[in-house]
């Protein structure tokens, strides 16, 4: 189950992620925005965050007019590696990498084409483990300090 969530200014482009996800019969569950009305981006990736923090969900899609800020709001969420992305190497390596379990995307920024590309990337590929393993468990003390 992917959790999405945008405020207003990737609300569109959640949409037709959204659409790429049921063609492609991937479940997700849609934490909103739903109308596509000014809102604040913290309060839309909370609750989608919270349920990947919680195992509801495996993974976030995430949006906002520049995937900035609702990158930053799920990174205070402890459990939480969110990466903004808006190439193909970095949503694929932040995978490899950095294990993250949230992409965001800027609907201001990129277009449905190249966002359905890094949320496939993002989506199959796996955390290589090894070194990267010893360097995310680093980032998880540093929600303990
Ligand atoms: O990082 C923040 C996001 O890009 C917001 O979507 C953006 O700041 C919203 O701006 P506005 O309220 O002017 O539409």
């Amino acid at each position: 189950m992917i959790a999405l969530a945008a405020d207003h200014g990737g609300f569109a482009l959640k949409e037709e992620v959204k659409a790429y996800l049921e063609e492609k019969k991937i479940a997700y569950k849609d934490f909103g925005s739903f109308d596509g009305a000014s809102c604040d981006y913290a309060d839309m990736a909370a609750p989608a965050c919270d349920a990947v923090v919680a195992g509801e969900c495996e993974k976030a899609l995430l949006f906002c007019g520049t995937g900035i800020g609702i990158s930053m709001a799920a990174n205070k969420i402890k459990g939480i590696r969110a990466a903004c992305c808006s190439d193909y190497f970095s949503a694929k390596y932040t995978r490899l990498h950095n294990d993250a379990n949230a992409l965001c995307m800027g609907g201001r920024v990129i277009g449905p084409g190249l966002a359905i590309e890094l949320v496939d990337v993002f989506l199959t590929t796996d955390f290589e483990g090894g070194r990267h393993a010893r360097r995310i468990g680093k980032i998880a003390e540093l929600e303990n300090r």
